[in-house]
């Protein structure tokens, strides 16, 4: 009974006072933060740097698809007049497969590291023993993948 009978008073005060106008970033630095993940100091881990190729992967066959998409919008020639300039270049056999290698690479990559991703959301082989040996799987799989796309 007591308490519904508390006086309470209440003080009034501008909101610059209370609500402090400084980004997310502001108050890190000024609290001397690092930012988070420390990429500086963070060891690099299979786990970290498979996940960071995903990403660039994607990136670069983000970048490729519109490339191609675009360039065959605005572009007067079709494909067969690139390829005959690449043929002219007379380039040998080994340097136009590993050109090809190189090109393909991101393809190669992200379908073996994507469709170990979809084990994932499947649930398994998300042990940590498990996500690493599916990681060296992986990569050995997206160089075989490469390769045959770079040999067709
Ligand atoms: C031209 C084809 C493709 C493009 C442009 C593309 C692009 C991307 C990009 C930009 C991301 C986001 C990466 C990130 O934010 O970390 C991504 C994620 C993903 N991609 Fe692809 N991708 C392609 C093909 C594929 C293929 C063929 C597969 C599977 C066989 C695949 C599976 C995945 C999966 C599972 C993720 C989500 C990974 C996660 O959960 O973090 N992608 N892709």
């Amino acid at each position: 009974m007591a308490a519904a009978n508390r006086q309470v008073s209440l003080k009034v005060v501008s909101a610059g006072s209370t609500v402090k106008e400084e980004t997310y970033f502001e108050k890190n630095e000024r609290l001397g933060r690092e930012m988070s993940p420390h990429l500086t100091i963070y060891q690099p881990q299979l786990t970290s740097m498979l996940s960071i190729m995903h990403r660039g992967t994607g990136m670069a066959l983000g970048v490729g698809v519109w490339a191609l998409g675009l360039g065959a919008l605005i572009s007067s020639h079709d494909i067969n007049h690139y390829v005959t300039m690449v043929e002219g270049l007379q380039l040998s056999g080994a340097t136009l497969t590993a050109l090809k290698f190189i090109i393909a690479y991101p393809a190669g990559y992200h379908t073996a590291n994507g469709i170990r991703h979809l084990f994932w959301d499947t649930g398994r082989f998300l042990k940590i023993k498990e996500v690493y040996s599916t990681g060296y799987a992986m990569v050995a799989t997206s160089f075989v993948l490469t390769a045959i796309l770079a040999l067709i």
